[in-house]
């Protein structure tokens, strides 16, 4: 069942149960294994930082996109993230060329306040997101009208979200550090790169 978050500014919609635990369950441990997963560093303030975080980019040949001042290639495909992206995309009705993942290897792994409003992601972009293991917080807050509450989502096991409109326009999105969550979380973002 999908259900639209009634948030002002926004398009995103919200299905709890999008994958069996049986489909998550293979999902985990396949894509746990085969990722050519990586520690990314950032620099920030003149200093190096690593990212809380394991991340891997996969997509179609040709597409690159630009990445702290570096121009990224993505690997190809791998044979276990096609059937995944044709159920995504039709429920999405959308195509995607390219899928970041993020491996957040227990409660401390996180990802800060940001916008996924790269210049190659185009205007109002359309960003589904697969989360497969341990349940983490997702929230939103409005950029600019600092009177909208702040929302927060519960991305379960087999759970998609998808982001559309104008919702990078106007919300930031984070997945805070958690104690409470200790478990390994993979997620999908699927996108297009223009
Ligand atoms: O892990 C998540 O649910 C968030 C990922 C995200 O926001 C991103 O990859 O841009
Ligand atoms: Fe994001």
């Amino acid at each position: 069942m999908k259900t639209k978050l009634a948030l002002p500014n926004a398009e995103i919609y919200f299905w709890p149960q999008f994958f069996s635990p049986r489909q998550s369950n293979y999902y985990l441990t396949e894509l746990t294994r085969t990722v050519a997963w990586r520690q990314d560093k950032i620099r920030m303030f003149g200093k190096e930082f690593l990212l809380p975080r394991l991340t891997a980019w996969y997509g179609d040949a040709g597409k690159s996109y630009q990445y702290s001042g570096i121009s990224m290639k993505p690997l190809p495909w791998l044979p276990v993230l096609l059937p995944l992206k044709e159920v995504v995309e039709a429920a999405a009705g959308h195509r995607f060329n390219s899928v970041l993942l993020n491996y957040y290897r227990h409660g401390q792994d996180s990802m800060g306040w940001h916008s996924d409003d790269e210049p190659e992601l185009g205007l109002n972009p359309v960003i589904a997101s697969v989360s497969f293991g341990q349940d983490r917080r997702f929230d939103l807050r409005h950029r600019q009208d600092k009177t909208v509450p702040k929302q927060s989502v519960w991305l379960e096991d087999g759970s998609l979200l998808l982001m559309q409109g104008a919702t990078q326009h106007y919300w930031q999105h984070q997945l805070p550090k958690s104690a409470k969550a200790p478990g390994t979380r993979l997620n999908l973002t699927f996108r297009t790169i223009k």
